[in-house]
């Protein structure tokens, strides 16, 4: 599944850059936001018509009655035009509209059903479709949500990636969990993928790290809001920018290539990856030596009909190695989740132990 934005026809420069208000507000706002934009070079318009609120009350977008803005300001300004669209009432009045683009947003993405309905409705219609990750870190999610549009014969998917609810993440509004997209990119390498920094950071200051985060991991592009008045906007004013400040965001952020042509990089690449080779068989050397130091105490406490789980030891262990780490310039919450998933492991080892189990391996 997934084809390259190459493949889909489109020949926009690397990243790809989608950029506009959260919400179509009044013809005004996005006349003024989208002259402003592509005065910044700003090719493709986002702006939300229809907008899923968390809670009743918040303003909803406007509606249908954008749509007929919409085409004015693509006439005027050559723009193509993204919006999100939740059922197909909405992808009906988008592609009547002359709509180019459509998302599926977060809190669509976590309903099947949903998703469904709206890949049955556009069944037979050759329309690029953007598919936001689900609210929850749920990658089997994403992925059958582009499964379903890939089955009804959408030729054109993309992903984008607007970071996942975190209770525990007091620093973005959804926590990037970047190891998510980097599972998606891995499964589907020609799958467009963007990121999504304002849902992401939840607030202006953070866009240009996240957005440079995701061009250092090689993603296609960036979905940025922007408005001509960030502050004042009807929706989401914290984390948009003004078209301005996103011009010379993107003009700040350094673009990557994954494969230079330059052979003196390639070979030094080469070089440090094959001692990164030589490392990683130490460490699996040094592993399969602890499981079988593990293994011994296990044997060790079947005999002596002794618990598995040795709280007092494993909490001075879970201590020292964060501290080891500390001293040796590591980053402790690395050693100390590595150190969970070993502990665990080695529960699981003593386990078949106790149970015999090892034999019929
Ligand atoms: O010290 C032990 O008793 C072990 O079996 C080793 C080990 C470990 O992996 O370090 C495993 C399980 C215990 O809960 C504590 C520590």
């Amino acid at each position: 599944m997934g084809k390259s934005f190459e493949a889909w026809g489109w020949s926009e420069k690397h990243p790809l850059i989608i950029a506009g208000p959260c919400s179509v507000e009044t013809p005004e706002q996005l006349d003024e936001t989208v002259a402003a934009l592509v005065k910044q070079g700003v090719k493709i318009i986002r702006g939300g018509v229809w907008k899923p609120r968390t809670r009743p009350g918040s303003f909803e977008g406007v509606g249908a009655i954008a749509l007929p803005w919409i085409q004015e300001v693509k006439k005027k300004y050559g723009v193509k035009f993204a919006i999100e669209v939740a059922n197909p009432n909405h992808v009906k009045q988008a592609l009547d509209a002359d709509i180019d683009i459509l998302w599926i947003g977060a809190r669509s993405t976590v309903n099947p059903f949903t998703v469904q309905e709206i890949a049955d409705s556009l069944k037979g219609v050759d329309i690029p479709i953007f598919v936001k990750n689900p609210v929850n870190p749920d990658l089997a999610l994403w992925i059958g949500a582009l499964e379903r549009l890939d089955q009804a014969g959408l030729k054109r998917i993309g992903a984008i990636h607007r970071g996942f609810s975190n209770f525990n993440d007091t620093t973005y509004r959804n926590s990037p969990m970047w190891q998510l997209p980097i599972e998606l990119k891995t499964k589907f390498p020609e799958l467009p993928l963007i990121n999504d920094p304002s849902h992401i950071c939840g607030r202006r200051d953070l866009l240009f790290d996240v957005a440079q985060m995701a061009l250092d991991l090689d993603f296609d592009g960036l979905i940025i809001e922007s408005h001509r008045d960030p502050d004042h906007a009807w929706s989401d004013a914290a984390q948009q920018v003004t078209p301005g400040v996103l011009g010379d965001m993107l003009h700040r952020l350094k673009i990557r290539t994954i494969n230079p042509e330059n052979s003196e990089f390639q070979y030094q690449l080469e070089q440090i990856r094959g001692q990164i080779d030589d490392v990683d068989r130490e460490l699996l050397e040094v592993l399969t030596r602890r499981m079988n130091l593990v293994a011994q105490a296990g044997e060790f406490k079947k005999m002596n009909n002794v618990a598995i789980f040795q709280i007092d030891r494993w909490k001075k262990v879970f201590k020292s190695r964060s501290e080891w780490a500390q001293a040796m310039r590591l980053n402790p919450e690395f050693i100390k989740e590595l150190f969970r998933m070993i502990h665990s492991e080695s529960i699981s080892k003593q386990k078949e132990i106790m149970e015999d189990k090892q034999l019929e391996k």
